[in-house]
C-alpha cells in the first residue's frame, strides 16, 4: 500500500473530484458517511456524542457525521471551534444543511471557557483538523486539545482522518495532539501513524476506503510504502518442481561464541526453515557439538579458537557460498574484528549483518565502506544510533536511514512496531506484521537466519528484506496466538514460519 504525503492526498481528492467526477461536497458526504457507519457499528445510540469541528474540511466531515448520526437516532452535540473567521466552502455548506435538519445543540466555542461539560460515557469525535494541519496548534486551541485528552479516561475519543494537531507527513513531536482511542482515516495510512514517537496518539487505526481514484493511486510515485499481501505476492516465488537443493543456494552463517551458542542455533534453524538449500555454520570449537546435536540439518565448520570466531575469513571462495549471514552472538573480540575486516576485504556478494557484527562496524566506521553493495543491515534503534548517529525526531531518523541506504547502496532496516526498511533506490517500506511478544532475546537472530536463507534462494536483497521481515512478523503473530505475547519465545517464531509461508502469502 502506498503512503502518500498530505499534498498528494489533496491531489488525489482533486483528481477524483475531476475524473470520477464527483463534487467535493459529495466526496465529503461519502467520507463522513463511512465514519458515521463505523460509529453506528461500534457504539449504541444511547451514548451521547460530542463532535468538535474545525472550520476546514475536517470540520466539514464532523458536521456531516453529526447530521447522519442524528438521522439514525443518536443524540449529538456539535461544537464548532472558532479558530478562524473563515470557513471552507464545504464547511459552510454542511453547516447550513445541519442547521436546517437539526438546529438544536450546535454551539460555537470561541474560548476554552465555552468548552461543554460532558455527561458520563460520551463519545468525543475529533474533527478539528486533518490533513490541512501545517503548523503546531497553539494558545487556547491547544487548550481544547489538552481538555479532550484530559477527558479520554472517561470517554471514547474518535479522531477523523488524523488526531488533530498531528501532521500527516512530518514530525509533530512535542506538539499538542489529540490522543485518540480510534482513528478513522480515509483511504491511506499516513506516515505519522507509523512513527514510534506517535505511538500513544492514533489508537486503533481503521482505514476507510472512500473511492479515491485508483488511477491516481496507481500512477503516482511515492517513497513510502506499507507492506501488504499484494506486495508480498509479487515477491514470493513458488518452488520449481524440477529444482534440487543446489537451486536454493548454500549459505554461510558466522555466529555464536562461548555462552551465546543459542543465538547461532536459533539463526541456523530459522535459515533452514526459510528454505535455504544448504547451510554451513562457522562456529567456535565450543559450539561444534551444540550445533550438530541441536540442528542436524546444518553443517559445521569449527574455528581454530575454542570460544570465539576468529578465522572465518579463509576458505570462502572454494565453498561457493551464495550469501553470508554474520553477527548473532559473535561478540566483539579483537580477533573477531580482525577476521571480519579481512572478510570484508575479500567478500563481494551481499551479506546479512546483524548484532555484534553491527557493533564491530560501529566501533570501526571505516569498515562500513567495505560492506558489499546490496548487503542488508538489521540494527535496532540503539545499534542504528551507534552506527549512524542520533536524530532529533523519527522523521529525521527516517531521512538519515534513507540517506545512508542510498549513499552506501545498502538495505538498512530499523526495527520497531513498523520496522522501516530503507532501500538504495530511496524507497522506504514499513512492515505491519509482528507484535510486542517478539521483543525477546533471539528474535533478531531468527530474522538474520530468515534473511540469509531467502538471499541464498535467489531473492534479491530488496525482495528478501520485505518478504523476510513480513514472514518473521507473521510467524511471531502465529506464535503469540498460540502461546501469548508473554510466553512466546524466539524458537516459537521459527516454529510459526511454516504456517506463515502457508497462510501469510
Ligand atoms: N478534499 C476533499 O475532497 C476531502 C477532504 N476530506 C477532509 O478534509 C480534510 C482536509 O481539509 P482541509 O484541507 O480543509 O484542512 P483541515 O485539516 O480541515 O484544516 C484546515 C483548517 O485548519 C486550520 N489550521 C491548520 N493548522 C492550524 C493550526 N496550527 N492552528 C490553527 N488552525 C489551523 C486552517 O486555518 P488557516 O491555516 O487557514 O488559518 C484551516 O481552517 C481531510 O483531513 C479530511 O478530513 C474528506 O472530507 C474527504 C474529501
Ligand atoms: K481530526
Amino acid at each position: 500500500m502506498k503512503i502518500f504525503s498530505a499534498a498528494q492526498i489533496r491531489e488525489a481528492d482533486q483528481y477524483t473530484i475531476q475524473h470520477e467526477p464527483i463534487s467535493s461536497a459529495d466526496l465529503m458526504e461519502r467520507a463522513a458517511g463511512k465514519c458515521a457507519e463505523w460509529i453506528e457499528d461500534h457504539f449504541s445510540p444511547t451514548q451521547p456524542v460530542y463532535i468538535f469541528c474545525g472550520k476546514g474540511n475536517n470540520g466539514g466531515d464532523g458536521l456531516v457525521i453529526s447530521r447522519l448520526l442524528q438521522e439514525h437516532g443518536y443524540t449529538v452535540h456539535t461544537c464548532i471551534i472558532q479558530h478562524s473567521p473563515n470557513a471552507s466552502a464545504d464547511h459552510t455548506l454542511k453547516l447550513q444543511q445541519l442547521r436546517e435538519a437539526f438546529p438544536a445543540n450546535i454551539t460555537e466555542i470561541g474560548d476554552l471557557s465555552d468548552f461543554p461539560g460532558l455527561p458520563d460515557n460520551a463519545i468525543i469525535v475529533d474533527a478539528l483538523f486533518g490533513t490541512g494541519m501545517s503548523r503546531p496548534v497553539e494558545g487556547w486551541l491547544a487548550g481544547v486539545i489538552h481538555r479532550i485528552n484530559d477527558l479520554r479516561s472517561q470517554h471514547t475519543v474518535i479522531a477523523i482522518d488524523l488526531p488533530s494537531g498531528m501532521i500527516a507527513d512530518t514530525s509533530s513531536n512535542h506538539f499538542a495532539v489529540v490522543k485518540a482511542h480510534y482513528t478513522l482515516s480515509f483511504e491511506f495510512y499516513k506516515l505519522a501513524f507509523l512513527l514510534p514517537e506517535n505511538a500513544a496518539l492514533s489508537g486503533e487505526v481503521h482505514i476507510l476506503p472512500i473511492g479515491l481514484s485508483p488511477d491516481y493511486i496507481l500512477h503516482t510515485p511515492t517513497r513510502y510504502h506499507l507492506t501488504d499481501r499484494q506486495i508480498i505476492r509479487t515477491i514470493y516465488k513458488p518452488r520449481d518442481p524440477f529444482s534440487h537443493k543446489g537451486t536454493y543456494g548454500h549459505a554461510l552463517l558466522i555466529a555464536g561464541s562461548y555462552g551465546k551458542m543459542g543465538a547461532a542455533v536459533l539463526s541456523a534453524r530459522a535459515c533452514i526453515r526459510a528454505g535455504v538449500g544448504l547451510l554451513s555454520c562457522h562456529l567456535p570449537k565450543c559450539g561444534y557439538e551444540i550445533m550438530q546435536i541441536s540442528e542436524p540439518c546444518a553443517m559445521c565448520i569449527p574455528d581454530k579458537d575454542t570460544y570465539f570466531n576468529t578465522h572465518f575469513h579463509t576458505g570462502l571462495a572454494d565453498a561457493r557460498y551464495k550469501v553470508i549471514g554474520i553477527g548473532p552472538g559473535i561478540d566483539t573480540q579483537p580477533e573477531t574484528a580482525r577476521s571480519f575486516e579481512q572478510l570484508l576485504h575479500s567478500w563481494q556478494q551481499p551479506m546479512v549483518i546483524d548484532a555484534d557484527a553491527l557493533n564491530l562496524l560501529a566501533k570501526n566506521p571505516k569498515l562500513l565502506q567495505l560492506v558489499p553493495k546490496n548487503s542488508i543491515l538489521t540494527p535496532h534503534p540503539k545499534e542504528f544510533e551507534r552506527l549512524f548517529g542520533p536524530a532529533p525526531n523519527d522523521v529525521e531518523r527516517l531521512a538519515l536511514l534513507s540517506k545512508e541506504a542510498v549513499s552506501r547502496h545498502l538495505y538498512i532496516l530499523l526495527k520497531g512496531r513498523y520496522t522501516a526498511m530503507a532501500c538504495p533506490d530511496g524507497s522506504i517500506y514499513f512492515n505491519p506484521t509482528g507484535n510486542p511478544g517478539m521483543a525477546t532475546g533471539g528474535s533478531g537472530d531468527v530474522l538474520t537466519g530468515i534473511l540469509t536463507g531467502l538471499l541464498a534462494q535467489g531473492y534479491t536483497s530488496k525482495e528478501a528484506l520485505i518478504l523476510g521481515v513480513w514472514l518473521h512478523g507473521y510467524a511471531g503473530d502465529i506464535a503469540a496466538a498460540e502461546h501469548s505475547q508473554e510466553a512466546m519465545t524466539a524458537g516459537d517464531i521459527i516454529t510459526g514460519l511454516g504456517q506463515a509461508f502457508k497462510e501469510g502469502i
